[in-house]
């Protein structure tokens, strides 16, 4: 190619990257006087993003794909937000598990993500007020629900606005490099599990197995100890500077975990809804099949389904059910109507935007 060419192509991108710089500082600039409007109150707008997004992913032209200009988007935004007013977003820390990944991937980076040390202080921070929300895990494509999560969001004052779906990558890392001399490897528990069948084929004999609080810590752990090795994600591999002996080691290929956010604060109405609810029954025959009922008869469609033992003592099992619709939809609000007449209990977690990226 002649140099004139790759001049001209050159000349070309730097004169849109200045209008793009134009429009992405006169964007800032609305932004900023909206947050004027806001006059100090809630700042973020699940509802609003997402439809931003959407729009971006309808509009989008190529020859980028709709997901990477809806990503470029999410930080415009984000970095938009920040103008108004910086986040804080409480995640079961350290830094660099997939909770901080998730809580990055839904708000930007331009919010501030604080490390808790379980996912009760990452809850009880924001509860206190001392950060905006809290993005936690709530159900693993292989290995089912987070329970501490659903125990939690029973008795929580929090609402959930947002859910953020991540594609988990697990790599076994070292210190060093070879595997012949592992003695131990270390992981969160459903990291382990998620890991098993790779683990039972790869490692020696004898290696043990550890469970320790998450995948971060693990990270840091074989860091600290040539003999160790952890099963964890990139963000936890390049902070702490760990060699991947083997990539993608998850027995599952599409590996995925679910997680919520939750703050002080209700969701508007996006268009493409979800609602989680909690509900109780009876401990008595056929009152599973009677909170179903209301919301099949109903046209409710239901996306899950989890049980989970109640801990009050009260009853025996409490259900998480996520619906598709906004919390006012007619049919939904008849549905839940019907639903508190059979029901020991019921509680709406939150109506909230689906996950758009
Ligand atoms: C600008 C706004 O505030 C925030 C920033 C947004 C943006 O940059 O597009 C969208 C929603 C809000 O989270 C708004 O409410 O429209």
């Amino acid at each position: 190619m002649s140099d004139d060419l790759l001049k001209q192509h050159r000349d070309a991108i730097d004169a849109i990257d200045q209008q793009v710089l134009q429009l992405i500082n006169q964007r800032a600039e609305h932004a900023r006087t909206i947050g004027e409007i806001k006059g100090g109150g809630v700042v973020y707008r699940p509802e609003r993003e997402a439809q931003v997004l959407t729009r971006i992913k309808e509009l989008n032209p190529g020859p980028l794909s709709g997901e990477t200009c809806a990503r470029l988007f999410r930080e415009i935004m984000s970095a938009c937000l920040a103008l108004e007013r910086p986040l804080t977003i409480a995640f079961l820390g350290p830094e660099g598990t997939f909770s901080q990944a998730a809580a990055i991937k839904h708000f930007g980076h331009a919010a501030a993500t604080l490390a808790c040390s379980s996912i009760d202080d990452a809850f009880r921070v924001v509860e206190a007020r001392g950060a905006d929300y809290v993005v936690a895990p709530v159900e693993n494509s292989t290995e089912g629900a987070v329970g501490r999560t659903l125990d939690l969001m029973v008795t929580t004052p929090l609402q959930v606005c947002g859910e953020v779906v991540l594609r988990i990558h697990h790599h076994f890392l070292r210190a060093t490099t070879g595997l012949s001399d592992v003695k131990r490897v270390y992981s969160h528990a459903q990291s382990l599990a998620q890991c098993h069948e790779w683990l039972n084929k790869n490692l020696p004999e004898g290696v043990e197995r550890i469970s320790v609080a998450s995948n971060a810590e693990a990270a840091r752990l074989a860091s600290l100890d040539a003999s160790s090795a952890a099963i964890a994600g990139d963000s936890a591999a390049e902070k702490f500077g760990l060699v991947k002996l083997a990539e993608n080691i998850e027995d599952e290929p599409n590996n995925t975990t679910r997680f919520l956010v939750l703050g002080y604060q209700n969701a508007a109405r996006s268009g493409k809804d979800k609602t989680s609810l909690v509900i109780s029954a009876p401990n008595r025959p056929g009152a599973l099949h009677a909170l179903v009922e209301p919301l099949a008869r109903n046209g409710v469609s239901m996306t899950k389904f989890e049980s989970r033992p109640s801990r009050t003592g009260l009853w025996e099992y409490v259900f998480f059910a996520d619906v598709d619709g906004f919390v006012e939809d007619a049919h939904l609000q008849t549905a839940l109507k019907e639903l508190q007449d059979v029901a020991a209990f019921v509680k709406v977690l939150g109506s909230y935007p689906q996950a758009v990226i």
